[in-house]
């Protein structure tokens, strides 16, 4: 979809929010959602110093080859575990046909030009940033957040685009004024951390895959 399109689209759904508003975004499979991905938001609204956060509910990461259990299953677990009056679940992406992050903020951009936007991820993401699809330009568009996770809170910090932007790098006392910065600008939050994992709970059997 191009921007005119998406401009004119009618339909498109998107959380409310108000000109100059810092809303941070928290792209996943969420498949399942749990109290990770609710952790690391209420931290994020707080250490980054948020009016709210979305969460894009990914129609599949385009670097995992299983795709997925269905959008309206993962949506309807979001909503369930995620409740606060400051968050809101979206599929945006799925609106407009975008697997591909530089994309979806690219759009998001075009249709609230007055807000600020803040990506978040967790360590293990930046760790493997370089590998996404025009990560640069990422970098270059939009604040980044960090979010300390087991495993690959170190290996974060020294990743290929904490490398490449270390110049960038905002410090902690800082990290409330995120959202205000020019890009490229990213901020390690070494947040308490929680060892949960979606992939754990799928092997654990509390995500039965929808079609058996
Ligand atoms: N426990 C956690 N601590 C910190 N960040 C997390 C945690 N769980 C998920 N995240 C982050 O939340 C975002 C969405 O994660 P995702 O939906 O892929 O969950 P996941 O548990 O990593 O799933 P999977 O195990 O299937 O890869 C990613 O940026 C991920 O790094
Ligand atoms: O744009 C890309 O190339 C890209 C590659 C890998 C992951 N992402 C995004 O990163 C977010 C986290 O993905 P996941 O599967 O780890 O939850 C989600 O919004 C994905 O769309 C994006």
């Amino acid at each position: 979809m191009d921007d005119t399109a998406l401009r004119a689209n009618p339909r498109l759904v998107l959380p409310p929010c108000r000109r100059g508003a810092v809303i941070g975004l928290l792209g996943g499979s969420f498949d399942p959602p749990h109290a990770g991905h609710a952790h690391i938001t209420r931290e994020s609204l707080k250490r980054f110093g948020l009016d709210a956060v979305w969460w894009l509910i990914s129609p599949g990461n385009p670097l995992k080859p299983r795709g997925p259990a269905p959008l309206a299953r993962r949506m309807a677990a979001a909503r369930e575990i995620m409740q606060h009056p400051r968050v809101h679940i979206s599929d945006f992406e799925a609106q407009i046909g975008a697997r591909h992050t530089a994309l979806t903020l690219a759009a998001l951009r075009d249709l609230r030009p007055g807000v600020r936007f803040v990506w978040l991820m967790g360590a293990d993401n930046m760790v493997q940033f370089h590998h996404w699809q025009d990560w640069r330009q990422i970098m270059e568009t939009v604040p980044i957040g960090i979010l300390a996770r087991p495993g690959a809170r170190l290996a974060a910090r020294s990743s290929v685009a904490a490398r490449m932007y270390e110049r960038a790098r905002v410090p902690t006392p800082l990290a409330r004024a995120l959202g205000h910065m020019q890009a490229p600008a990213w901020c390690f939050a070494n947040v308490p951390m929680m060892a949960l994992s979606s992939t754990r709970l799928r092997a654990a059997g509390r995500w039965p895959d929808a079609k058996s």
